[in-house]
């Protein structure tokens, strides 16, 4: 990765995250929001309505092995995010396609969130998140690991927190920002968003990257109410099929 990002590091996080404030031009998050939501109805639906929030998955869902079949990504999702702003940081180099192959876009209404989770093998460990239309905290939770599972005498695949427990971390995320977490804090950590409709408690000693953050200032009163807030986030799925493949399965050759 390039030293750009450097400047980016969110230091009080283990390895790695990178907060960049202003990713996104205002005019830019307005007509992505378009792209997302456009008037009057999308041709295809794209949404499925889930039980907390509402979700996009492009180009497709993957298969029940997480593999992803071989399709563009539409262009919108593409420029200028991947080409040329993700290329010219050099986010996706060491990933396998070089690139995000894949975008989950979540939509969380007020007092909607997404329970603790990790993302899971089936991806290039790396997720780089644009945030639109409102902020949010991430919370990270550290894992259990099985000797701790263990002696709470749980079963030992059970590493989710007790509902109630504290975040070891929270990162604020403002509307055009982007959030890059890799490494370490992806395969170690689980990440959620309460279900809540406001955020609270925000200083500089609770949310990690406030040092990064564009608008301080708006977040002195230490609290906010939510708004409806979308995320964009690009990974790069490790299997990939080739349609062609399928087709000449499909045709017996
Ligand atoms: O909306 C976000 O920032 C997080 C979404 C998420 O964790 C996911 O889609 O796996
Ligand atoms: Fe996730």
């Amino acid at each position: 990765m390039t030293r750009n990002l450097e400047t980016a590091r969110i230091i009080s996080l283990p390895p790695d995250a990178f907060y960049i404030a202003d990713f996104i031009s205002e005019d830019e998050e307005k007509w992505l929001l378009q792209k997302v939501n456009p008037y009057p109805s999308a041709p295809i639906p794209r949404w499925t309505q889930l039980s907390h929030r509402r979700l996009q998955t492009w180009p497709s869902a993957l298969t029940k092995t997480n593999t992803l079949l071989d399709s563009p990504l539409p262009p919108w999702l593409i420029s200028p995010i991947i080409e040329p702003r993700f290329a010219a940081l050099g986010i996706f180099d060491n990933a396998p396609h070089g690139a995000p192959n894949h975008v989950l876009v979540n939509e969380y209404r007020p007092g909607q969130g997404i329970m603790p989770h990790e993302d899971g093998t089936a991806y290039y460990p790396l997720v780089a998140t644009v945030s639109l239309g409102a902020p949010i905290v991430l919370d990270l939770y550290a894992k259990k690991h099985r000797d701790q599972a263990a002696m709470e005498g749980s079963d030992d695949s059970d590493q989710v927190p007790d509902s109630g427990a504290k975040p070891q971390f929270r990162i604020l995320q403002e509307r055009r920002s982007l959030l890059i977490t890799r490494g370490l804090l992806y395969t170690e950590f689980l990440h959620g968003i309460a279900e809540s409709r406001t955020d609270e408690d925000l200083g500089p000693y609770s949310i990690c990257n406030w040092p990064l953050l564009r608008e301080r200032d708006s977040f002195h009163d230490g609290w906010y109410r939510r708004e409806t807030r979308t995320s964009l986030t690009y990974r790069d799925v490790a299997k990939v099929a080739k349609m062609g493949g399928t087709l000449k399965f499909m045709g017996g050759k």
